[in-house]
């Protein structure tokens, strides 16, 4: 199955560090929303996994949460594309859960979704080491964009493996070419 994972802030919309906490504040990476479009369209299906902290924090609440998505959505939708599964983790650091990444509890939510054992040599694409060791402990393969906090993350040594491009559409060129 041709599956990928996408991390959201900072890979497919502009991150803040004052968090993104409305449809409005929502603003898509240039290039990142064709990018989707463009593996959906070759028949990869899409799925993002989000650190939602701002929840917990109560900076915004569900029904903003999916007005953002519902955006996303839209945005993907009229260029030809779909998200075919969205998953977040809603809680803070202190809530002990097991799905705020760098953990990989919403990474087995998605494999079992694909009803896949595990995401073996799945991309997953990221702006933090979080989102890059979340997804290697079920075998994904790590990409990191410099957009959102990726220069950031680049100043530290990455997973072994890790393959580092501008943004997602660059990832999404190199995906689509090496599919022939
Ligand atoms: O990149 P993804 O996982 O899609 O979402 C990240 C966001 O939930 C927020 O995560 C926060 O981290 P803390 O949750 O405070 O550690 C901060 O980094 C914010 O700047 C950022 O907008
Ligand atoms: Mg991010
Ligand atoms: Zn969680």
């Amino acid at each position: 199955m041709k599956l990928i994972v996408l991390d959201r802030d900072g890979v497919i919309n502009e991150d803040s560090d004052a968090f993104v906490k409305s449809a409005e504040e929502w603003i898509p990476i240039p290039g990142s929303i064709e990018a989707i479009a463009r593996l959906s369209k070759a028949g990869w299906k899409v799925a993002v996994a989000t650190n939602q902290s701002g929840l917990a924090r109560g900076l915004f609440d569900m029904t903003d949460l999916t007005d953002m998505h519902l955006k996303m959505q839209r945005l993907v939708m009229e260029q030809g594309g779909q998200i075919d599964l969205i998953v977040h983790c809603p809680h803070g650091p202190q809530d002990g859960c097991n799905c705020r990444k760098p953990l990989p509890g919403m990474f087995r939510i998605i494999a079992e979704h694909f009803q896949l054992p595990d995401l073996k040599g799945v991309p997953v694409v990221g702006d933090s080491h979080r989102d890059l060791h979340a997804g290697l402990v079920l075998g994904g393969r790590p990409y990191l964009v410099k957009t959102g906090k990726g220069q950031r993350t680049l100043q530290n040594i990455l997973p072994p493996g890790t393959q580092v491009f501008d943004d997602l559409a660059s990832v999404v060129d190199h995906l689509l070419k090496a599919d022939g």
